[in-house]
């Protein structure tokens, strides 16, 4: 059993009441010297237990909770020779489900308790690194008013999605995709490492997390008929044959838009730009799931 260290986020997720230390020492196994458990205090504190644990000499660094916190760890983990594990207690759970982690804490605890050990892809966007997704454009309009919008959970999601689609307008932009040049409408722009937003919600369904590759997803505009198209798409993981949205893959990409454009990192919303430079960095992050 690799030594394990647990970042739990107390805050991600639906409201729970788990035990934590309890499940983990009943599924985990009950040789405390083997693991640790931290809790995070404050948004952004698991960058730094993640980067301390590593430093420690624990072989996994598992992040506890959803897509937010995952990014925070495996951040704090790259450069180091600490492998990221999952226990998926978000509301999303993008990368978990990628990565076909279980969803159900018994089964994850006691497959992080014998895990693969593998590499996985790393994303940038304007030096902000990603493991599932990132983008610009409603998806990330959508993220900056969910966080504004004062509770969670899927019916607050599904609400604040229809009340900005009626608002939000496409922005033109130049795209370089690794040398081809588009000038198109962004109402989405999607790189993905992964390929689903979470809940699978499936983006980009042929994305592998180890091609060294993004999968770029444009949708120039979301006329009514077209959303309907591609909600339905995205659940069933049809999007790229529905022909309601155009696939590119690329290591690298650079966006210049004519207005702000809101951009999103693994689901956080974290602000307007005009000038994006997005990368990947192939296999710069271990994996123990
Ligand atoms: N102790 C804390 N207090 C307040 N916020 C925290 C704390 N620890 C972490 N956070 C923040 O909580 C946010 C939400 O966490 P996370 O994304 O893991 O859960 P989620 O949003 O429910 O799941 P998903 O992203 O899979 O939908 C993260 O952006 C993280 O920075």
């Amino acid at each position: 059993m690799p030594k394990t260290c647990f970042i739990l986020n107390p805050k991600a997720g639906p409201s729970r009441r788990h035990d934590m230390p309890a499940l983990i020492a009943q599924h985990f196994g009950a040789r405390e010297a083997d693991y640790e458990i931290r809790q995070t205090e404050y948004a952004g504190h698991a960058v730094e237990l993640a980067r301390t644990a590593a430093a420690e000499g624990f072989a996994v660094v598992a992040a506890v909770g959803g897509d937010g916190t995952v990014n925070e760890v495996g951040r704090g983990l790259l450069g180091t020779d600490a492998a990221m594990g999952i226990i998926p207690q978000g509301s999303g759970n993008g990368l978990a489900r990628h990565l076909k982690v279980p969803l159900g804490l018994p089964a994850a605890l006691r497959r992080l308790a014998a895990p693969a050990f593998s590499r996985m892809d790393v994303g940038v966007m304007n030096g902000h690194p990603f493991f599932c997704t990132a983008g610009l454009g409603f998806d990330a309009h959508v993220s900056q008013h969910f966080a504004q919008a004062g509770s969670r959970g899927l019916s607050t999601y599904l609400r604040v999605t229809l009340r900005e689609y009626r608002r939000f307008r496409a922005v033109p932009v130049e795209v370089d995709l690794a040398g081809q040049h588009l000038a198109t409408d962004c109402y989405v722009l999607a790189f993905a490492n992964a390929s689903q937003y979470g809940n699978n919600a499936y983006i980009a369904p042929l994305a592998d997390l180890r091609d060294g590759q993004l999968d770029v997803c444009l949708i120039d505009a979301l006329p009514a008929g077209r959303a309907f198209r591609v909600s339905l798409a995205m659940a069933l993981g049809t999007l790229p044959q529905s022909k309601a949205a155009e696939y590119f893959r690329v290591p690298q990409a650079r966006v210049q838009a004519a207005a702000p454009i809101g951009f999103h990192v693994d689901g956080d919303y974290l602000g307007h730009a005009t000038e994006f430079e997005v990368e990947l960095m192939p296999l710069a992050l271990a994996v123990a799931v």
